[in-house]
């Protein structure tokens, strides 16, 4: 049995916090404005799900939080970062698994240790011994290590994508930023990753923000979930779905993760009719 994670309190810095952000791509005629001035702020270690309809700007907020992109207003502050503290490390795992056909999976999963410091540093000392055996480490955890030699296309999608969060794990992100990272895979495989995500989270103090369709997705991973509104997006509830871990798929069929699923769909759909 895993234990619950403790969250820092609310009095320290959050990892990441969104000050009145606003983005519009593009200018004059063509401009479209995807987030209307949204805040949010997440504490060190909690998962955030983000949910709405289509277009409204989840995937932008994690664009913002991978620092792909700039907001046209409003600020974003990471880990306190505007004082001088430590950067922000990050990881990213989107629906296309994105390995590298030509290498290994445990190269795949290895290859953050060769990018981001301070372990690009360290890569030709510890390629052979140290960061393959972290990679190997994360391999048996998430049931891959019999396929670590092999190459991605010899894997099912589902597997695919465990390797994927791998790869997004292993060099300790402080943030990890998930984009539909489920979406192309059948209802069965998706429910045994989610296991396999939580257990990984559970497991560390990395922070996630989890951008989904999916609400019995959303309900099942995080702690917060938060329904963006049709573009031009904003959050318009922040809810905690505090279910106890570790979490079932049995527990999503309980009427409480019901009437959760329910309420979030409901706000979805109100607003979805408000906006046309
Ligand atoms: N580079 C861009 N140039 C112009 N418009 C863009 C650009 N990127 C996104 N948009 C628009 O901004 C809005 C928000 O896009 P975003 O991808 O953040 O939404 P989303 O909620 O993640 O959508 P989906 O759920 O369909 O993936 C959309 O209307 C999209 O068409």
């Amino acid at each position: 049995m895993m234990l619950e994670k403790n969250l820092k309190p609310a009095t320290v810095e959050p990892l990441i916090r969104f000050d009145r952000v606003a983005v519009t791509y593009g200018g004059g005629a063509e401009a479209t404005e995807a987030l209307t001035p949204t805040s949010l702020s997440v504490p060190e270690g909690d998962f955030v799900a983000l949910v709405g309809p289509s277009g409204c700007g989840k995937s932008t907020i994690l664009k913002l939080a991978a620092e792909l992109m700039k907001p046209s207003a409003g600020d974003i502050y990471f880990g306190g970062r505007e004082l001088g503290a430590k950067p922000v490390r990050v990881g990213m795992a989107f629906q296309s698994s994105t390995l590298l056909p030509w290498m290994s999976i445990r190269d795949n999963v290895m290859l953050p240790l060769k990018i981001v410091p301070p372990f690009r540093g360290q890569w030709r000392r510890k390629r052979g011994g140290e960061f393959r055996d972290r990679a190997d480490a994360l391999l048996e955890k998430t049931g891959l290590i019999d396929f670590a030699d092999k190459q991605p296309w010899q894997l099912s999608g589902g597997m695919q994508q465990r390797a994927n969060l791998c790869r997004a794990l292993i060099h300790d992100p402080d943030l990890l930023l998930l984009d539909e990272p489920f979406g192309a895979l059948d209802q069965f495989t998706r429910e045994e990753l989610w296991g396999t995500l939580q257990e990984l989270w559970m497991e560390r103090t990395v922070t996630v923000l989890l951008v989904t369709h999916d609400l019995r997705e959303a309900a099942f991973l995080a702690n917060r979930i938060c329904v963006m509104s049709p573009r031009p997006g904003r959050i318009l509830e922040d809810r905690a779905a505090d279910f106890p871990r570790p979490r079932t798929i049995d527990m999503t069929f309980e009427p409480d993760f019901a009437a959760v699923i329910q309420r979030l769909r409901g706000l979805i759909v109100h607003s979805r009719e408000g906006a046309r």
